[in-house]
């Protein structure tokens, strides 16, 4: 490990009492508990720790909302199925590849400090993060989104080893393709070959698009058991990206969700451009709230926002999920952000705060739109489960596996990992290789 990595300079610490609390985040100080996968979750949500001096129940000091906009403590029985599984594989895993060399800071199940009974530590973190959901919902979308702009075609064998691999890695959401005009997204002309292919993987939900009742038809017959419609927010978008206006996309979304209903298949719905579109620019978050409503409205039981160029700050962010939260609840919202500016993680991060606990994300970085020109790819999901391992945020994502199935698709396509997390930990793994 190099110097850089060095979380903190140990010897450039004021005070013990500093010492005393980075020792509590440190590996010896900070063992995850056996019963939760290493992600016990006390030092966010104040409360839930077994030994006696550690959390009670949240640090009176900030009873109140730290957030105005947040909902309520969720369910998070969603996560709790993959946790045995994720939790042995861990644990070989890290024997395995990573020895005894690299601490635990590095573990993908790394959650610090159960033990907090610091006090002043502990109403520091609650003041800040208190408003974070307790489990995180990562919606994968690199063998769709992330792979829809590759010029090269990739081969379907390639997609469906991505897709598998994805799988194994614990995440409960799998975008598999998109049941789309071959003439428009070529890349993805192999829907069909890759939903028969994967359409019996045990693990994980495969959502395609389907812009069209013909696309959810040739989605159906592909075994596909739930599916996602496309709208944007911007005007010009939703014609250069699906050839027609916000309200007749939305009178073919109508469409696709009856049809849907009659056989039980859950929609999600898209909004594009919810902060800005490459022909008009800023967009108002009353129309994203408007089109977010009515795909609500026609029964999509999750809206995902998306930021398809990137150009979103917590400034521009909080301003519109707090105009889409008017009129559609906190947890039927996803964000989906594009990283053009390096924003991502800071919006997701304010995204949770103000009650979300969706996340679409895309394995190693990979994304653009073909048709929102200058848009990057969505947020790396390694950055993604690095940033909410830190923050004792549940994903039951198995970030080794993750990583791994990011280098696959990597070498394949023949460029480094748009994944920081990913080239960090490689290189991590690969200096500790040398000693
Ligand atoms: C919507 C259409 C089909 C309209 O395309 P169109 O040309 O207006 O459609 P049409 O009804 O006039 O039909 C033209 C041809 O397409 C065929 N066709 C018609 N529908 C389908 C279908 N479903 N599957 C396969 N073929 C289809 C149809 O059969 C016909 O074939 P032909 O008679 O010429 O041989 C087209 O514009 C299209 O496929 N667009 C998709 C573009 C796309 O996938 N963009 C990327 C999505 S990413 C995004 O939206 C953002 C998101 C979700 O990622 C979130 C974010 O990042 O912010």
């Amino acid at each position: 490990m190099s110097s850089l990595e060095e979380p903190l300079g140990f010897d450039k610490l004021p005070s013990m009492s500093t010492i005393d609390r980075i020792q509590r985040f440190s590996a010896g100080a900070c063992r995850p508990r056996g019963d939760d996968m290493g992600m016990g979750n006390c030092w966010i949500e104040g409360r839930s720790c077994s030994t006696s001096n550690s959390c009670d129940e949240e640090s009176e000091e900030y009873g109140g909302e730290a957030f105005p906009w947040r909902r309520h403590a969720r369910d998070v029985s969603e996560g709790e199925a993959f946790n045995r599984r994720s939790s042995s594989l861990s644990k070989n895993r890290i024997k395995y590849s990573v020895g005894h060399i690299c601490d635990s800071r590095y573990l993908p199940d790394h959650q610090h400090s159960c033990k907090c009974n610091d006090r002043g530590f502990r109403s520091i973190t609650n003041k800040f993060l208190k408003g974070l959901p307790k489990f995180v919902k990562i919606v994968e979308v690199g063998p769709r989104d992330g792979l829809q702009n590759e010029k090269n075609i990739v081969p379907t064998s390639v997609k469906v080893e991505l897709i598998r691999r994805l799988v194994s890695s614990g995440l409960p959401v799998v975008e598999a393709t998109s049941f789309v005009s071959p003439k428009w997204v070529p890349q993805l002309a192999d829907a069909k070959e890759v939903m028969t292919a994967v359409r019996d993987l045990g693990d994980a939900r495969l959502p395609v698009l389907t812009p069209n009742l013909k696309g959810f038809e040739a989605a159906v017959a592909a075994g596909a058991k739930e599916v996602a419609v496309f709208a944007s927010a911007s005007e010009s978008f939703s014609k250069s990206n699906i050839n027609c206006s916000i309200e007749e996309s939305l009178v073919h979304y109508r469409a696709v969700c009856r049809a849907a209903k009659e056989l039980s298949i859950p929609v999600r719905g898209y909004v594009s451009c919810v902060v800005g579109c490459p022909v008009e620019g800023a967009i108002s978050p009353s129309k994203v709230a408007y089109v977010a409503k009515e795909l609500y409205n026609m029964g999509c039981f999750e809206i995902s926002l998306g930021d398809t160029i990137g150009v979103g700050t917590p400034g521009s962010v909080i301003p519109m999920l707090e105009a889409v939260m008017a009129v559609v609840p906190a947890e039927k919202l996803a964000v989906h952000f594009h990283d053009t500016y390096g924003q991502s993680l800071p919006n997701i991060l304010v995204s949770l705060q103000m009650g979300i606990s969706t996340v679409d994300s895309s394995v190693a970085g990979l994304g653009g739109c073909p048709y929102a020109k200058g848009a990057s790819g969505n947020v790396a999901t390694e950055d993604v489960v690095y940033m909410l391992n830190g923050l004792g945020v549940k994903t039951n994502v198995d970030l080794r596996k993750l990583m791994l199935a990011g280098d696959f698709i990597s070498e394949r396509l023949g460029r480094q990992s748009g994944s920081k997390t990913a080239i960090a930990l490689s290189r991590v793994t690969s200096d500790a290789s040398k000693i």
